[in-house]
């Protein structure tokens, strides 16, 4: 049934370009070259049976044998020639293998048999040949028929270099392979055999103890039978002579009869016995000959077309377009520390902790044991308490600690989850920079097997923090201004960049500042994705953005109509399907990138655009996750109308740098301390439920720039990663208005934007005292008449005319 499935769905195949060569025999073609194999392999057996016997005599032929030579070898000159070839020159007697080989061949196509097991036939045969080769050459003194040259000139070498012990224990460590593989032989079973025979000798044994029996009841059978003869003989004598007297049957009298019938009864009875004579002679067991008749393997085909595909041209890489690329080296980046740990000061230590200890006890706080994690900017004191102090005492006390320890940024944790402990969280007098280089080069990033590694940079017990930016997952960052938000942006990047190949992960990356990304326009054709018919593909420009969100939004739905055809719940499992060669390029399949929009001041988005971005937005947040594209986006005001309910319940992940106050830090991470960081890449992660202090690894912009120097300088894509077109619902909408339906206030509307240059419809409102309506009805016809361009977003409109006098000459000439 499986064959036929494959045979269904070959036209589809012809469509690829590159189809492989069917090397599949016909079926004629393989009758043909059965019956060919099968008669070569009994010709063979002739001439090497043959040339047994006749090899001495077909000598003098074998050099120089002309058409008159006369050779004694049943297949003549050829099949001397060829015997002495295999045999003598070759492998000895061992080389009937071959011929029964080719001989088996022969039935194997005939029938065509699966040809898995004509294989292994071949292999352990051509084994077999050769260890019987050297084996029998083992024990020959010169190169003869039984060994052949091939089974002396081994031997010969093996004994040369092992001597003769050493040529046995190869020759018998080979044989005991061949077994082990061949035969399946275990010790196990041998002894199982031979256990078996013991039982079997031990049922012979009862066996005939019972036979005897048999035996003495067979006697007496005999006897009857003799009896019984005895007494047909004496019947059919007298019936023979009734006959002769001419008397039937029915005339005998009642004397005659009666001694018949007595002479009969015995005769019954025999007929009756005879069975248990018959009982004896059933065959015992180990006569009857279970004849085993060898299991074909049926060849697999349930992966016929993908398996086949793979194992022609391998599994399918999707860098092998840039299968040149390198990865930038860890030397780009540079090493703020200088390879120097985190060092620690002992005297700062005994200070906080005496100020600590000191501050709780004027509250009348017992502590029975403290402990300090001193991190790269933080140090954290574990305390525990004296029993029956109510933990909620220690956290209404932390401004009051903050003040008494003078510092900036402590932050109580009460307690720390997990642990029973009490955590107050102080910032070292010298903070240390975390370099990105320490974070990369760290064997946890370097050994992530993630979708999309991140690191973010080390936690206060000094362990980098890495995390699945394809598990979290979409990221929402905010941090007040100058408190390391770019350089976290530039982080997870350069993580990414040092992870991934340009083939299996794309960036959209919206920077309206215009500064933060714009080094990355470098790695364009490597690593981002654009939309059609656009220059840059960072996008600075609002009114792009809100395509390019719909665009994504095409390509998720796209994307998801992919995993719904290949029955793929999530992209991995499709791309790792892809791979397989089990998705068909014809059905528009294709290896799918990750896509990882990221969003700066992403606040001044939904200031200018509001739902239109948000709806995407959140789109994208709530289903994109099982296609791969991910969202990171970054804000500087985490206010509530920035950070809606739908956007927060769709980024479980979330960073918080150091924000104004407790009202951010709640709004981005649902409880405080974000107001407590110190600054400088200080920050707070969360995927849902606790909260990790991280310091954040600093990549400055130099050390991006040669990374994306050093990328960009590559061989690359003739492109960016094309984006789906999305086509605006403003395009086009003013442009069929009819000259004649104008409003009255058409030209006067039109001479105030060419004066002021600006074409905005509150200008118009404003200087010819117009509704909201009608002025935008206005505008809409002065776009339609080609005096200002078409909606910016955001921005005013472009005024096409540069003076009255040309806006006269439009007007005049339409
Ligand atoms: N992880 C860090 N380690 C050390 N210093 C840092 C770190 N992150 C940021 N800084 C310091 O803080 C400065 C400001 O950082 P960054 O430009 O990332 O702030 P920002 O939040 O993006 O500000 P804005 O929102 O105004 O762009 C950096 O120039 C750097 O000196």
């Amino acid at each position: 049934m499986a064959k036929k499935k494959t045979t269904t769905k070959k036209p589809a195949n012809k469509k690829t370009p590159r189809k492989p060569i069917n090397w599949k025999l016909s079926r004629q073609q393989q009758i043909i070259l059965g019956s060919f194999l099968f008669l070569l392999g009994l010709v063979l057996l002739f001439a090497f049976g043959s040339y047994l016997f006749t090899w001495k005599a077909d000598q003098s032929i074998l050099d120089d044998a002309t058409r008159d030579s006369q050779a004694e070898n049943w297949m003549s000159i050829v099949g001397a020639q060829i015997s002495h070839f295999f045999v003598y020159k070759g492998f000895g007697i061992a080389a009937f293998i071959l011929a029964g080989l080719t001989t088996l061949s022969g039935i194997y196509f005939f029938f065509d048999y699966a040809k898995k097991a004509l294989q292994r036939f071949w292999f352990w045969g051509l084994l077999l040949m050769l260890w019987l080769s050297v084996f029998f050459g083992f024990f020959n003194e010169k190169s003869d028929i039984i060994g052949g040259t091939v089974g002396y000139e081994v031997n010969d070498f093996l004994q040369d270099y092992l001597g003769l012990t050493g040529a046995i224990i190869v020759m018998v460590f080979l044989a005991i392979v061949y077994l082990v593989l061949r035969l399946k032989l275990t010790p196990e079973k041998v002894g199982a055999f031979f256990n078996r025979k013991k039982d079997q000798l031990s049922d012979e044994f009862s066996a005939e103890g019972a036979a005897i029996v048999d035996n003495s009841l067979s006697y007496e059978a005999e006897a009857i039978l003799k009896d019984n003869e005895a007494a047909f003989a004496k019947a059919e004598k007298e019936n023979a002579l009734v006959q002769k007297e001419g008397k039937t049957a029915m005339e005998l009298n009642v004397e005659n009869l009666e001694p018949t019938l007595t002479q009969r009864e015995p005769a019954k009875s025999f007929t009756v016995e005879t069975p248990t004579e018959e009982t004896v002679d059933v065959p015992k067991h180990d006569e009857v000959i279970v004849e085993v008749e060898e299991t074909i393997e049926e060849e697999e085909v349930t992966d016929t077309k993908s398996a086949k595909l793979v194992e022609d041209f391998g599994e399918f890489d999707p860098t092998l377009e840039l299968a040149k690329f390198k990865f930038p080296p860890i030397d780009l980046l540079k090493d703020y520390t200088k390879g120097q740990g985190i060092t620690i000061n002992q005297e700062e230590l005994e200070e906080n902790k005496n100020r600590i200890v000191d501050t709780l006890n004027n509250y009348k706080i017992g502590i029975s044991n403290i402990k300090a994690t001193v991190g790269p900017t933080v140090t954290l004191y574990e305390i525990v308490p004296e029993a029956g102090i109510r933990i909620s005492k220690i956290k209404n006390l932390e401004d009051d600690i903050a003040l008494s320890l003078s510092a900036l940024g402590i932050r109580i944790i009460a307690p720390i989850p997990g642990r029973g402990t009490i955590g107050i969280e102080v910032p070292n007098k010298n903070p240390r920079i975390v370099s990105m280089r320490s974070a990369v080069a760290s064997k946890k990033f370097q050994e992530a097997e993630m979708e999309l590694p991140l690191t973010l940079g080390k936690t206060i017990s000094n362990e980098t923090f890495v995390v699945d930016l394809a598990k979290m997952p979409h990221l929402l960052m905010a941090g007040a201004t100058g408190q390391g938000k770019s350089v976290g942006l530039n982080a997870i990047l350069t993580s990414l960049l040092y992870k991934k190949h340009p083939a299996e992960v794309k960036f959209v990356l919206v920077d309206p500042k215009k500064v933060e990304l714009t080094l990355f326009n470098k790695i364009e054709r490597h690593y981002l994705a654009k939309l059609p018919d656009t220059d840059e593909a960072i996008i600075t420009d609002n009114s792009k953005v809100i395509n390019t969100l719909n665009s994504l939004c095409i390509e998720m739905d796209a994307r998801y109509d992919l995993l719904k055809d290949a029955m793929c719940r999530n992209i991995k499992e499709y791309n790792v399907k892809f791979k397989a060669r089990k998705l068909n390029p014809n059905n528009g399949h294709k290896f799918l990138p990750y896509i990882v929009l990221v969003v700066d001041e992403f606040a001044d988005l939904i200031m200018t655009s509001g739902k239109e971005v948000e709806t995407p937005i959140a789109r994208l947040a709530q289903l994109a996750r099982a296609i791969g594209i991910h969202l990171i986006i970054a804000t500087q005001r985490p206010s509530v109308n920035v950070i809606t309910g739908i956007i927060k319940a769709n980024f479980p992940a979330r960073i918080a740098f150091r924000v104004t106050s407790k009202i951010d830090s709640r709004t981005i991470l649902d409880t405080s301390g974000a107001d407590q960081l110190i600054g400088r890449g200080d920050m707070l992660y969360t995927q849902g439920n606790d909260v990790v202090r991280i310091q954040c690894a600093f990549v400055d912009t130099p050390e991006v720039e040669r990374i994306v120097d050093y990328i960009g300088n590559q061989k690359a894509y003739p492109d960016a990663h094309l984006l789906p077109e999305y086509v605006g619902e403003e395009s086009g909408t003013s442009l069929d208005i009819d000259a004649s339906d104008r409003d009255a206030l058409f030209r006067d509307a039109a001479e105030v934007l060419v004066i002021a240059q600006q074409g905005s419809a509150s200008l118009l409102q404003r200087k010819l005292k117009l509704g909201y309506n009608r002025a935008g009805r206005i505008i809409d016809q002065l776009e339609a008449a080609g005096v200002v361009g078409p909606f910016e977003g955001s921005k005013a409109r472009q005024v096409l005319v540069p003076d009255i006098a040309a806006l006269d000459q439009l007007l005049d000439n339409e």
